[in-house]
């Protein structure tokens, strides 16, 4: 039986921008099931940070409907994990990752233990009492994807989070993340513009075309896990890639010949 935990009806956004109407998203209707680990791929400002942003309840649909159905309404809704780390520099790594059992009024005692096994989990022990600042950027990402475990949230959303690192370290990063999701598997929702790390990583991936983002495709991956780098070299895998490859290139041209008509 499906247990579905964000069932998006006819999902916009619409901003009004220095007195003109930007149609930003939708309509959009997307389904993810709990544990869940779903993709989304589409041009530049399409509205995948504007979805998620929904999706977190920091914005609202200007219509259709997207409901979450919460397990625990105890438990935090969402944790973001961004490009940019999000990660306080002025807190060591420690105080970071524990940041939301802080919050949560959890013990000290308890605070730091579950912290640590996540710091541990994530590839950073070692580093507890480091600033943000004397980190390389794979091991701020580390931090910041530890702290969005350690809040064990209904959903992870992460956008774009391994785009500001090298190519070697983004490869290592993504090895790691589907190590931890693939022991400890929570619903994602994962926005990245890359197709290879979409396939790599979700079970899903949902390709949105150009603004107003649409949903163009919602493709079933099919690669078993536990997943490694070695799925890459599945036939499969390349066909999928080229699929989603001309469904975005079509979008990308399409809006350029639009802008060379107006
Ligand atoms: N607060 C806002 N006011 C006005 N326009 C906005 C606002 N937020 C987003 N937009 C516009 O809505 C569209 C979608 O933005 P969004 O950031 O969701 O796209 P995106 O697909 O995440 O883009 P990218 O891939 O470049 O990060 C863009 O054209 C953007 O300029």
């Amino acid at each position: 039986m499906s247990d579905i935990v964000i069932k998006g009806t006819g999902v916009e956004r619409t901003f009004i921008a220095r007195g003109h109407t930007v149609h930003a998203l939708g309509p959009v209707d997307l389904t993810v099931e709990r544990g869940e680990f779903v993709a989304i791929v589409g041009p530049s400002g399409c509205g995948k940070s504007t979805l998620l942003r929904i999706v977190a309840g920091l914005a609202a649909p200007t219509a259709g409907e997207l409901v979450i159905d919460r397990a625990d309404p105890g438990a935090p809704l969402c944790s973001m994990v961004f490009q940019d780390y999000g990660i306080f520099p002025w807190k060591t790594v420690l105080a970071n990752v524990r940041l939301p059992l802080d919050i949560a009024g959890a013990s000290r005692g308890r605070a730091n233990e579950v912290a640590r096994d996540w710091i541990d989990r994530a590839g950073v022990a070692g580093f507890e009492s480091a600033y943000p600042a004397t980190l390389s950027g794979g091991m701020r990402q580390r931090v910041a994807l530890a702290r969005a475990f350690v809040a064990n949230p209904e959903i992870l959303l992460m956008d774009e989070p391994f785009a500001a690192l090298d190519a070697q370290l983004r490869l290592v990063l993504q090895q790691e993340l589907l190590r931890v999701w693939e022991a400890h598997r929570r619903t994602v929702l994962f926005v990245t513009h890359s197709i290879d790390e979409a396939l790599l990583l979700a079970d899903r991936v949902v390709v949105m075309s150009s603004r107003p983002g649409r949903i163009l495709d919602d493709i079933t991956v099919p690669f078993p896990r536990p997943r490694t780098r070695s799925a890459r070299s599945a036939a499969e895998f390349g066909a999928l890639e080229d699929h989603i490859w001309r469904l975005l290139k079509g979008e990308v041209e399409e809006r350029e010949h639009a802008h060379d008509v107006a």
